[in-house]
């Protein structure tokens, strides 16, 4: 269907920022995540929201829940300041797909998000992503894309994979080249721990649509998304989405000082579990990674207090930055600096 006709009201609100008044429910926006369960995934949460208080950015926090999480964690959720929006489960058809780790079937239940119409644009993380300088600038990137980071291939998660047995990885895709034999190179394939996504409910219908009609395969959703998003997708620079692996994989692809958002994928690394005895896990970069997720979850100063300004209240609408960008050298979208 068509949105309504958007009515637009603009002022410079008194945080100094242009601000336009849209027709409520139309264009809004908010920071996505998602909880399952009864588990420690909602401490990644609590950290989340805590974190996108300490970089102030002007967007809520809404969290998609399964029914399966309880009560008592909704709360602290609310008490964190998060929106919480509760979401059916969804199976992908039957198969006896070996995934790279067993629960990354619940993950399917992500496409639930892009019923999500009431935001116009919505940035995705992760539970186990901790944002540490902000990124409110993301959404002002051009509608019409799929933005996330590029992934790698180089941990054992990848050892079912033709571009692991063979030692291809994207991050350096000439030091093993692509064999002629094996046909052309894969796609550009990102990691689906962080997005930025426009909800709709077109392209909702049509995921699910195509979901059913697709087996599922070792990296669950993360797959799917990749190959249903694959003409739109647009790479941003990896320090929109620092998956740890890169840190011993493709060190020279990272400058961690400008690294914004920091992902605790890596066998070990959650840092609500964190023992430091896995395998890369005594490394002083990631210790210090942990440290920081920790000072933002114990800070008692970023829990949310009702009487807090809202942030979700009203759009802001920044100029577009990205209009005036030259084109990369790289393939990147080159999301400026917040700076
Ligand atoms: O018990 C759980 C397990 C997972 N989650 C949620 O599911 C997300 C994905 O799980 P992990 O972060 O542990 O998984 P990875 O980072 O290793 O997974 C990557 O691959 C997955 C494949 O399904 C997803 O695409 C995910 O977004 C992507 O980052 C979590 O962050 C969290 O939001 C829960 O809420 N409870
Ligand atoms: O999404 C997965 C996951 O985050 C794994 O932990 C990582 O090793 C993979 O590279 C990635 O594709
Ligand atoms: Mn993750």
């Amino acid at each position: 269907m068509a949105p309504p006709e958007v009515s637009v009201d603009v002022f410079t609100n008194p945080r100094g920022k242009l601000s336009t008044t849209l027709n409520p429910g139309y264009s809004k926006r908010a920071y996505v995540t998602f909880l399952a369960g009864t588990g420690d995934y909602v401490k990644g949460v609590v950290g989340l929201a805590k974190g996108l208080r300490k970089v102030k950015s002007a967007y809520r926090l809404v969290v998609a829940i399964l029914p399966d999480v309880p009560e008592e964690h909704r709360e602290i959720l609310r008490s964190q300041g998060c929106i919480v929006h509760e979401i059916e489960p969804i199976y992908p058809p039957e198969n006896h797909v070996q995934f790279a780790m067993a629960y990354y079937v619940i993950n399917y239940s992500k496409l639930r998000i892009w019923n999500f119409e009431e935001y116009s644009k919505m940035v995705y993380l992760d539970a186990d992503i901790q944002v540490f300088e902000n990124i409110d600038h993301l959404f002002d990137m051009a509608d019409g894309y799929f933005y996330a980071v590029m992934d790698c291939f180089c941990e054992k998660t990848w050892s079912h994979s033709a571009q692991y047995s063979i030692g291809y990885c994207q991050q350096c895709p000439e030091k093993v080249t692509w064999p002629a034999e094996m046909g052309s190179p894969p796609p550009l394939y990102f990691n689906a721990g962080m997005f930025v996504y426009e909800p709709s409910r077109l392209t909702y219908e049509s995921l699910l649509q195509t979901l059913r009609i697709t087996p599922p395969t070792p990296f669950a959703e993360q797959d799917f998304l990749n190959m249903f998003f694959q003409h739109k997708y647009k790479p941003i620079p990896p320090i929109y989405n620092l998956v740890l692996a890169m840190l011993w994989r493709h060190r020279e692809n990272i400058e961690l000082e400008k690294v914004k958002v920091v992902h605790y994928c890596a066998a070990g690394s959650k840092p609500w579990r964190y023992t430091g005895k896995e395998v890369n896990m005594d490394r002083e970069d990631i210790k210090m990674l942990v440290a920081k997720w920790w000072d933002v979850y114990n800070d008692e100063s970023l829990d949310f207090k009702a009487e807090d300004p809202s942030p979700e209240g009203e759009t802001f609408l920044m100029p577009s930055i990205m209009a005036s960008m030259p084109e990369p050298e790289i393939s990147y979208i080159p999301a400026p600096s917040a700076a």
